[in-house]
């Protein structure tokens, strides 16, 4: 395949995008329609989007896809005669992500998933904190007659679902198995004490056979309960399964003139009791191995930057405490005036998911790795007409079908590490998703753990 391949269909016809005020419909209740949702996406300080439906889709491959995207999408956008009463959070945007790898083939689990990936929905559900906005963009055809549909599947829909247990899971196959693990990891460590490679992020896959079907809506309600402060996503391919996750990290958000990003890297478990977490919490914070790792991904990030930002300022580093696990963050943000996927190229990957120097990691990583990532460790987010946008790293996440997923999760590798603590580190990293497909975690989490 080509560079690039856009779907020829975002250029033909005239796009009308519509935008009405619902009564006050529930991200919950907005999942539970009978239109099933192609996109959704709930990021911390945004409103939460579904949409239904795709009036035009982009996809691109290889390793000019950001770029491929941003043209096309830019066209896309610029070409939609948009309601002019519709807020401008309500307008239409284009939600999709990448794949990890520039060479990247939609083969299973990821058939349907390719180098690239954007959706137009037909049907944009926004909720904010006041109010809930409905956005129908057809190409050619009467918004209204959709609109009076929509209105009435929102008002079938039930108004304050409880999600139903998760599916439970009968049998789990990590790749690669612990032994292959430690071999790759004690490789990884003896190329970085070679002195050509710095840090590696190694990752795993954990194929998941479930007892019954699996559930977007009610998985994602439970993760939202779980992890409230991190990205909540899903992208669903036609003929192919359903992308989703809970992430913590922000690739970056671009916002006029300003983006914002930041460095999460570098993990530890959480205690059982609050004098075992803050002894664990003291370890992350004053570990050198925990500190060398991070501060190669601030140094790196602010390096990535330089051709896209200027001003690159870096907040204080602080722990991020999540139900399962705590990282060092560090917050960044700069002001550009690049186009948010320009950002995207620039950033993607930070050393959080692939390493340094980054050809040398990429290239250790491609090596070693036997599953495909896919879109895991990715960007994946949204975009709009002026070019603003905000993408997360693809964590915490699982692509599924039917009563099948598959989980990924990795780790940082870096010259003292152990494998026996990386396999531990990456078990963690497995359970946001794990423990909302398996049965008797419900009441895990009833504590608060972000802060
Ligand atoms: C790669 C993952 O996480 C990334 C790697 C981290 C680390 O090495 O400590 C921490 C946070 C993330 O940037 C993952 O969750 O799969």
């Amino acid at each position: 395949m080509g560079p690039r391949q856009n779907a020829g269909e975002a250029h033909s016809g005239h796009l009308v995008s519509r935008t009405e005020r619902l009564s006050d419909a529930s991200l919950s209740s907005l999942l539970r329609t009978r239109y099933r949702p192609h996109v959704v996406w709930s990021a911390p300080g945004e409103p939460s989007v579904v949409g239904c439906g795709a009036v035009a889709t982009l996809t691109a491959d290889g390793a000019g896809r950001v770029d491929a995207v941003r043209e096309d999408a830019t066209d896309l956008l610029d070409s939609i005669d948009t309601d002019p009463d519709a807020p401008s959070v309500a307008r239409p945007r284009l939600f999709g992500g990448f794949a990890f790898h520039d060479d990247h083939e939609a083969n299973a689990p990821w058939a349907g998933f390719p180098g690239a990936a954007f959706v137009l929905p037909r049907v944009q559900f926004t909720v904010t904190d006041e109010a809930t906005w409905l956005t129908v963009t057809t190409r050619d055809a009467d918004a209204a007659e959709t609109v009076a549909d929509v209105r009435e599947a929102v008002a079938d829909a039930p108004t304050d679902p409880e999600p139903r247990s998760p599916p439970g899971v009968l049998a789990t196959e990590r790749t690669p198995d612990r032994e292959t693990w430690r071999e790759q990891v004690e490789s990884a460590v003896s190329r970085i004490r070679g002195g050509d490679l710095e840090k590696v992020v190694l990752a795993q896959s954990l194929a998941a056979d479930l007892d019954d079907a699996f559930s977007l809506a009610d998985t994602l309600d439970r993760l939202g309960a779980t992890y409230p402060d991190c990205f909540r996503f899903a992208f669903r391919a036609d003929g192919g399964g359903t992308f989703f996750g809970a992430s913590p990290e922000r690739l970056v958000t671009r916002h006029g003139g300003r983006l914002e990003t930041g460095a999460l890297a570098s993990t530890i478990g959480r205690g059982e009791t609050p004098a075992a977490d803050a002894a664990l919490e003291r370890d992350l914070r004053e570990s050198e191995k925990f500190r060398h790792e991070h501060d190669l991904v601030v140094e790196s990030i602010r390096e990535q930057l330089d051709p896209v930002a200027e001003n690159v300022t870096t907040g204080e580093r602080r722990v991020r405490k999540l139900a399962t696990v705590q990282h060092l963050f560090t917050p960044m943000a700069a002001d550009t005036d690049a186009h948010v996927l320009d950002l995207v190229d620039a950033l993607h990957p930070t050393p959080a998911v692939g390493g340094l120097p980054p050809e040398a990691a990429l290239d250790t990583i491609r090596e070693t790795e036997t599953f495909d990532r896919g879109w895991y460790a990715a960007p994946v987010g949204w975009v709009d007409a002026d070019g603003d946008g905000t993408f997360a790293v693809a964590i915490r996440s699982a692509v599924a079908e039917d009563e099948a997923a598959t989980l990924f999760a990795g780790n940082g590798i870096v010259a003292d590490s152990d494998p026996d603590e990386e396999w531990k580190e990456v078990q963690l990293k497995f359970r946001p998703v794990l423990d909302h497909l398996e049965r008797g975690h419900e009441r895990d989490y009833g504590r608060a753990h972000e802060r």
